[in-house]
């Protein structure tokens, strides 16, 4: 088990800088979630970490230790690809067993590991088996396998459950969520996948173009994002967007129009914007109310049903901004309905014109 400490870490492919210095302390035994748009430079700070890449510049500490220009097989890590790459013509039991068996470990505490690990992922009757003989999930326990056996210091997985359909996604979703629990060894995971990052992470580190906008728990990212990229990428269907205006300020309470100034929103923040000032009203579609005495009017234009809930999405009167909202599934919605919109009280987020979230008062 480790700590890890990233300062200042650096990296470019040619003329492209691809990270541009990042700072992160991971706390040892925490489960960390990379998310953030593709080519954002999850993998590459992955790979840096466990030493397939060097860095450019900045420092990487694991344990304590200075990691820079160590060979990856001395940096204490195991690394669980999307791609799982096990070795084809060895048994599930050789694969799991081979970087032991590459450091000449004693049989019986090969024999020892190799058995523990397979208990953990219920794969022991499993161990004669050759990859091409076991399913896209099977494999992928054999590969966190190997990686368990070699009882690394730190985890690290680059989108490992992939390749999986859906619902073996959330059984080894649940899966390693219970490893952790049972190691409790440092995680550093990448995924896609909002639901992974939600529910297995201690802390999500948000990037975006080499850079990180926001690092902190699943909720509180979600419930107070510090700006507008966050806000926008943590959820699914995303957070609505209303461009405003400031009509009256008094620093702390402001009237912000909304819908082409047919609305009007009170808000009360720790230091309002002036009046002129342009601002964005974040509102999360499960926040939206579609009854609201004096809400916004807005036209339902599609509605879709799944089953546990609906989504409808509806144009705003004056402005023409398009609205996703969660509603009730056991009512009747439908096209050209006219809403008057409301949200939640403390679920409207307000953005200044730079992007960053005014923090309410
Ligand atoms: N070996 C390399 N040589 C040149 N460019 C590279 C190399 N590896 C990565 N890149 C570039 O670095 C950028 C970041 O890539 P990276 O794989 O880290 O992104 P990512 O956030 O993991 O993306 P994804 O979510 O799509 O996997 C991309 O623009 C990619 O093309």
């Amino acid at each position: 088990m480790a700590n890890l400490d990233l300062a200042g870490v650096r990296k470019s492919f040619g003329a492209n800088t691809i990270l541009h210095g990042i700072d992160l302390a991971i706390e040892d035994g925490e489960f960390i979630v990379f998310v953030g748009p593709s080519g954002c430079g999850k993998s590459t700070l992955l790979r840096a970490i466990c030493g397939l890449d060097e860095v450019d510049s900045g420092d990487i500490h694991i344990g304590g230790r200075r990691m820079n220009g160590v060979p990856p097989a001395e940096r204490g890590l195991a690394m669980v690809f999307q791609s799982y790459a096990l070795y084809p013509h060895m048994t599930v039991r050789e694969n799991m067993a081979f970087a032991l068996t590459l450091a000449n470990r004693p049989q019986a505490d090969i024999d020892a590991a190799v058995m523990k690990a397979a208990q953990a992922l219920r794969i022991e009757p499993l161990l004669g088996r050759r990859p091409k003989e076991l399913s896209g999930g099977q494999r992928q326990r054999v590969a966190i396998g190997r990686a368990i056996v070699r009882q690394p210091s730190v985890f690290l997985f680059d989108e490992p459950l992939s390749n999986l359909d859906a619902a073996l996604r959330v059984q080894m979703r649940i899966e390693l969520a219970r490893l952790h629990r049972d190691l409790a060894t440092t995680m550093i995971y990448v995924t896609h996948d909002q639901v992974e990052a939600m529910t297995l992470a201690d802390r999500i580190v948000v990037f975006n173009g080499g850079r990180i906008e926001q690092v902190g728990p699943p909720l509180q990212l979600y419930h107070e994002p510090d700006n507008l990229f966050v806000a926008g990428f943590l959820g699914a269907p995303a957070m609505n967007f209303l461009s405003g205006e400031v009509r009256d300020s008094d620093g702390r309470q402001a009237a912000i129009a909304l819908a082409g100034g047919r609305a009007l929103l009170q808000v009360v923040l720790a230091s309002a914007p002036a009046r002129g000032q342009k601002v964005t009203v974040g509102i999360r579609p499960e926040h939206l109310l579609a009854d609201t005495a004096g809400g916004i009017p807005a036209t339902v234009f599609a509605v879709e049903h799944l089953g546990d809930g609906a989504y409808l999405y509806a144009t705003v009167a004056g402005s023409g901004e398009q609205v996703i909202m969660r509603a009730d599934p056991e009512m009747t919605w439908s096209a050209g309905q006219v809403l008057a919109l409301g949200a939640v009280p403390g679920r409207i987020h307000v953005f200044g014109e730079d992007g960053q979230r005014l923090k309410p008062a």
